[in-house]
């Protein structure tokens, strides 16, 4: 038996809806689109409202069908912020930050199988506590400016190296990743870019941008 660590997997394209979404027809063509062209692992449902604070209302009214859409694609969705919605929506798990419900409750609440992610910044050491309390992977950013989430603070890239390189809990990459800027995240060792704006406003359109990140994650795989 070798006690060498498994090799590293491709990396793989982690989508988080834009935080409003004004006509819920429209974005479920473009979600289907997105989902058709290429390899999409999983799909986070983050609705906000001006506040910052979960949406919801709005998260209730287009989450079952954007649920059973992404699962019908075996694309994983998971609820930001409240594991209670993913619970009462049949979500696969959800996403928490530093000041959403630990770690710890929501597995309690969700059971072994739901996946749980959570929010390290840039803080190594929270990363560490997290997988400790069984998180299921583990989020570094923002590693890029962006007009999606107000109040983040930079990541750098040794972070995903470091991480990698230890540690056996997937990491993410999050925070104005584009098509254009991806590259060294990827070689740093993220398990999964997770990207909002850089694939909705993609010039060609979300299932471009979803085609030009498997693209890029292809040729650098491991
Ligand atoms: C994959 C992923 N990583 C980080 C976040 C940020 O979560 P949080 O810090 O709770 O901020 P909000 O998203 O709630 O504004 C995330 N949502 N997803
Ligand atoms: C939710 C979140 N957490 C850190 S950066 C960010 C925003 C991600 O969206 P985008 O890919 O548009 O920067
Ligand atoms: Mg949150």
């Amino acid at each position: 038996m070798s006690d060498k660590a498994p090799p590293r997997a491709r990396t793989r394209l982690y989508l988080i809806t834009p935080p409003q979404i004004g006509d819920v027809q429209a974005f479920g063509k473009s979600l289907e689109d997105a989902l058709r062209a290429g390899d999409v692992a999983s799909l986070q449902l983050r609705l906000k409202g001006q506040d910052g604070m979960i949406d919801m209302q709005a998260t209730r009214n287009v989450g079952r069908a954007v649920i059973a859409m992404a699962q019908e694609a075996g694309v994983a969705v998971l609820i930001n912020d409240s594991a209670e919605l993913a619970q009462e929506l049949g979500a696969d798990g959800v996403h928490v930050g530093w000041d959403d419900m630990p770690v710890k409750t929501a597995r309690k609440l969700l059971g072994p199988d739901a996946i749980i992610g959570a929010t390290a910044k840039n803080s190594y050491h929270r990363a560490m506590q997290a997988g400790e309390d069984g998180a299921d992977y583990v989020a570094f950013g923002a590693f890029y400016p962006t007009a999606t989430k107000e109040g983040t603070v930079p990541a750098e890239l040794e972070l995903l190296e470091v991480w990698q390189a230890a540690m056996l809990v997937p990491c993410v990459a999050i925070g104005g990743i584009t098509v254009a800027n991806a590259a060294p995240l990827v070689t740093a060792g993220a398990d999964f870019l997770a990207v909002s704006s850089g694939v909705w406003n993609h010039e060609e359109g979300p299932a471009a941008a979803v085609r030009a990140f498997n693209a890029i994650f292809d040729e650098l795989a491991p």
